[in-house]
């Protein structure tokens, strides 16, 4: 199945509740024909809202500007935008069987029954429910639950697919299953997507583009690797992945390396912070680095040990190690932070 797709342009959309809080800044973003762009951050920070707009279930504050291809849709309301929604609690109709639920956007399109049947066919395939098409929704396990909302609103054939933390209540294995159900479905449909999530590796699996915000505004876009690699603030470094603080020991910018290993950082004040994710930190004998501490704590998590080493900075930092030494609480250890996995990051 291919469905048609288009671009999204949101200019300048702000959005203010009740005439006083402005949930959203003035935002302007470009979503091209067929990309998955990912909504990533904390409760709260605006990616309904966004979401929302781009359906047609809010409105912008005035002077924003909304358009699905060349047309400006700003004032349209949802049945004409033709978006697709999926939501987190799934909003099925409980009384209906699987197929019923799938081909209701249909029926209202008054499109003919053999036709209909035909499409739910084919949907209930494309997520894999076929042998389900006549349970009631009741019977559904959450994940199918969720494949028959993601097949409900792919059924009138959208232009545009919003999908608001679509598997957030699931538990974590099948969120996982899902998840790469998922990515492939969307590659394969080829339709412009909207997916809110406030979890990092479901944007980084899904997003095309991954767009972080933070109390209503866009603090980075850019691929997955990207906002990873080289995030452009604090915000957006940790809110990926497990982020550790190396407070001051940053100098002049004259780092004293070992074997292009930080092994012997100097102390300094009021410069950049410089961090390093918690995998690519190397755990050594403590003689073979001057960055030394004892380790605090240790968690076993089967394909990686984390390592909570103290003394090396002012606060505790994590090593993730996929070796199998045994480590043991109360051991002392030395740190090695290669240097081109420093993130160095000026304050904002
Ligand atoms: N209808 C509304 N009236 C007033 N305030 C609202 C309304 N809808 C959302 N808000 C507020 O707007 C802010 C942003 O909400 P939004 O739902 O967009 O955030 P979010 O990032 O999607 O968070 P979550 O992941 O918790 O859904 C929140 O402070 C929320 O309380």
């Amino acid at each position: 199945m291919k469905l048609n797709s288009i671009p999204i342009r949101l200019e300048n959309c702000s959005k203010t509740y009740n005439q006083k809080t402005q949930v959203l800044q003035p935002t302007s973003l470009a979503i091209s024909a067929g990309e998955t762009l990912v909504l990533l951050g904390p409760s709260g920070c605006g990616k309904t809202t966004t979401l929302r707009l781009i359906a047609g279930l809010e409105r912008p504050d005035p002077g924003g500007r909304i358009f699905f291809g060349e047309e400006d849709v700003t004032q349209q309301a949802i049945e004409e935008r033709r978006v697709g929604m999926v939501f987190q609690n799934y909003a099925l109709f409980p009384n209906f069987t699987v197929r019923e639920n799938i081909g209701y956007g249909l029926k209202i399109k008054k499109i003919p029954p053999r036709l209909r049947k035909v499409r739910v066919d084919e949907l209930l395939e494309l997520v894999h429910l076929t042998e389900h098409a006549d349970k009631n929704i009741a019977q559904l396990s959450g994940g199918q639950k969720q494949r028959v909302a993601l097949a409900r609103a792919l059924a009138p054939e959208p232009r545009v697919l919003l999908l608001d933390e679509p598997l957030t209540a699931l538990d974590a294995k099948l969120r996982e299953t899902l998840r790469t159900d998922m990515d492939l479905l969307l590659k394969n449909l080829g339709v412009t997507t909207v997916y809110v999530t406030h979890d990092q590796a479901e944007a980084m699996v899904l997003g095309d583009r991954v767009i972080v915000m933070s109390a209503g505004r866009i603090e980075q876009a850019g691929s997955p690797r990207d906002i990873y690699f080289q995030p452009k603030n604090r915000h957006v470094a940790h809110f990926l992945g497990s982020l550790n603080c190396l407070n001051g020991f940053f100098k002049d910018d004259a780092f004293h390396t070992h074997g292009g290993h930080i092994a012997c950082p100097a102390q300094a004040a009021g410069l950049p912070e410089v961090f390093f994710r918690s995998e690519d930190a190397m755990l050594v004998a403590p003689g073979q680095s001057t960055l030394r501490g004892i380790i605090a704590n240790i968690q076993f998590l089967g394909e990686r040990t984390r390592v909570y080493l103290q003394g090396v900075s002012d606060s505790v930092v994590c090593v993730e190690t996929s070796n199998r030494t045994n480590y043991q609480t109360g051991q002392e250890a030395g740190l090695l932070i290669p240097q081109e996995h420093l993130l160095i990051i000026h304050k904002d």
